[in-house]
């Protein structure tokens, strides 16, 4: 029994290096020829439902969706993610569209350390792929896994995903310790996602 449920760890593991190379080529395609704007006006959409609340975006990285036009248009106040250390849940430092950013691990960019930490209502989750239930798929680090889990034990939280159609997956694999999505928001959709 120990011995299969081992096995079958590997394997998703497995599974999952591979979805996020191929995620990583198509979304690199996709970021190449695809223009922002239209799914930055349908976040800002979703987000007008969150005026006054605090937001969590991302410093795109990569060819990451970017998000920085509808953080800008947020009313309420944006934070970003800041790694303290591995397996750990992130934390959220204010950060002001246009200020600017320092290096943090894994090639982030982050608020400098004299930015007041802030815990956000909502959040704008970047990723490399994702399925129609909310599942997703990042760089592997189960940051966002750890800090979705440790926010929904504090109280209401939404996770919009935001990416480009082609980020689409049949499906992610999942592990217990996956957190889905509430809301994914691409170029051409607002996806809802069905429970599982
Ligand atoms: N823009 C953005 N900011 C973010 C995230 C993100 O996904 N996007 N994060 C979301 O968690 C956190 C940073 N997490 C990251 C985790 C791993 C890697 C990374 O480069 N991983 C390597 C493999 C590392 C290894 O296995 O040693 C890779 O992808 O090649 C990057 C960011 C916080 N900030
Ligand atoms: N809440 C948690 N507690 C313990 N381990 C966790 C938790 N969340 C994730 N993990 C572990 O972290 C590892 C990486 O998770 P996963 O592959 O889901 O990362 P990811 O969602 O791609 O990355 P990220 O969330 O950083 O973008 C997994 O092996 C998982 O078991």
């Amino acid at each position: 029994m120990w011995i299969w449920l081992r096995e079958r760890a590997v394997q998703t593991a497995q599974f999952k290096a591979d979805l996020r190379r191929r995620a990583a080529d198509l979304r690199a395609e996709a970021a190449a020829r695809e223009n922002l704007t239209a799914a930055n006006l349908r976040l800002s959409a979703v987000l007008g439902d969150f005026r006054g609340e605090m937001l969590a975006g991302y410093a795109a990285m990569r060819s990451e969706a970017d998000p920085a036009l509808a953080m800008a248009a947020h009313e309420g106040g944006c934070c970003l993610p800041v790694v303290l250390r591995k397996a750990a849940p992130l934390i959220f430092r204010t950060w002001t569209p246009g200020e600017p950013l320092v290096e943090g691990s894994f090639g982030t960019r982050m608020p400098p350390g004299t930015a007041p930490e802030r815990i956000p209502r909502v959040l704008i989750v970047p990723m490399l792929a994702f399925d129609a239930r909310g599942y997703r798929l990042g760089y592997g680090g189960g940051f966002y896994d750890r800090t979705l889990e440790a926010l929904r034990a504090k109280g209401p939280v939404t996770a919009i995903g935001f990416a480009f159609d082609a980020q689409e997956a049949d499906l992610v694999p999942v592990e217990l310790t996956d957190q889905p999505l509430d809301l994914i928001v691409t170029p051409t959709r607002l996806i809802w996602p069905m429970a599982a």
